[in-house]
C-alpha cells in the first residue's frame, strides 16, 4: 500500500473491494503472556478486521498495553500465536513487524526537538526506503526526493503542512501528538496501533484528532487503546473488552454498551484512567 491522502483515491480503493468488511487483518489464537506468576494476557483469541476501527478497552491493568506490546514484537508470547494477513508474526523482532506493515503510534515519540516538523517525518519515511543502517544517511541528496515528497503528503494529511518548517520543539501539544501520528504514517502502515491518541487534548484538539483518525481509517486498519468512552462509542466499528487479561466481549458499540459483563468489570475494576 502506498501513502495516499486523496479522498477520490480512497474511494476507488474501497470501490475495488480490496478490503471487504469480513477481511481479517490480524488474529491472535490463544495468546498468552505471563510475567512471573501474573498472567497479563490470558488465552486471548481475537480477530481484527481490516476495515474500520477496533478499540481495545478494559479497566486499569486489564492487559491492553501488554496486548499492543505482543502485537508489535516488544514482548514474545508465553503461548499462542499471532497472524498478520495469514502469516505468523509472533516471535519476530519489532523492526520486521514494522516492515510487515504493523506500526505503533506512541504517546511519547522520540522525535528530534531541534529538527523541523518535516525533517522528523522525512527521517521516518527515509528509513522505509533506505533501511536503518547509519551509513544510509550519507547517501546522495537525490535519494531523499521520495521521502521528502512522502513527508509533505503525510503532513498535509495530519494538518501540519503550515508548520512543516517549524522546529518540533515549538509545536503545541496537539501538534506534537499529530506529529507522532505523522511519523507512524511515514512508515506506510497497513495496520496502525494508537495508544490513547486524544489523551490530554483540549476539546477542540480532540475533535480535530477524531476527524483525523476517521480519515486515516479509510485506508489503514486502526486499533486504538482509548479510555474516553464517548470517543470509543462514537468512533469504533468494533470494541474488544479485556478484563484481567481475558477477552470479555467483542462487538459493536451498541452491544458493548449494554453488555452486563462489561458493566460489571468496570464497576469491579473501579473505572479507567
Ligand atoms: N513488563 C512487565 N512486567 C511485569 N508485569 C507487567 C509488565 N507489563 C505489564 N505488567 C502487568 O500486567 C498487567 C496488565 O498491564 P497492562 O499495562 O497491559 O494493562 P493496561 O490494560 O494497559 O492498563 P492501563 O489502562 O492502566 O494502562 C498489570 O498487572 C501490569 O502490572
Amino acid at each position: 500500500m502506498t501513502i495516499r491522502g486523496n479522498a477520490d483515491e480512497l474511494a476507488d480503493r474501497n470501490a475495488t473491494g480490496e478490503r471487504s468488511t469480513d477481511d481479517v487483518a490480524l488474529r491472535t489464537d490463544a495468546l498468552t503472556k505471563q510475567f512471573g506468576p501474573l498472567t497479563a494476557i490470558d488465552d486471548v483469541s481475537l480477530e481484527i478486521h481490516a476495515d474500520g476501527i477496533t478499540s481495545i478497552i478494559g479497566p486499569n491493568g486489564a492487559g491492553k498495553t501488554t496486548l499492543f506490546n505482543l502485537l508489535t514484537g516488544k514482548y514474545d508470547p508465553t503461548d499462542g500465536q499471532i497472524r498478520f494477513r495469514g502469516e505468523r508474526i509472533d516471535g519476530k523482532p519489532p523492526h520486521e513487524i514494522v516492515r510487515d506493515g504493523i506500526v505503533r503510534s506512541f504517546q511519547i515519540t522520540n522525535f528530534f526537538d531541534e529538527l523541523t516538523t518535516i525533517e522528523n517525518v522525512r527521517l521516518a519515511s527515509q528509513a522505509r526506503y533506505t533501511g536503518f543502517k547509519p551509513t544510509d544517511f550519507l547517501r546522495h541528496h537525490d535519494s531523499l526526493e521520495e521521502p521528502i515528497a512522502d513527508a509533505e503528503r503525510v503532513l498535509e494529511r495530519v494538518q501540519l503542512a503550515d508548520v512543516a518548517q517549524t522546529p518540533a520543539a515549538n509545536l503545541s501539544y496537539g501538534q506534537r501528538r499529530h506529529l507522532e501520528i505523522a511519523i507512524a504514517l511515514a512508515s506506510d502502515p497497513d495496520l496502525l496501533l494508537m495508544d490513547e491518541p486524544t489523551a490530554g487534548m483540549s476539546p477542540e484538539e480532540t475533535r480535530e484528532t477524531v476527524g483525523l483518525i476517521e480519515d486515516i481509517a479509510a485506508d489503514v486498519t486502526l486499533v486504538l487503546i482509548e479510555h474516553d468512552m464517548d470517543i470509543v462509542m462514537d468512533i469504533s466499528d468494533r470494541i474488544a473488552v479485556l478484563n484481567e487479561g481475558t477477552l470479555l466481549s467483542v462487538g459493536g458499540p451498541a452491544e458493548i454498551r449494554t453488555d452486563e459483563r462489561v458493566q460489571q468489570a468496570y464497576l469491579r475494576g473501579g473505572g479507567y484512567d
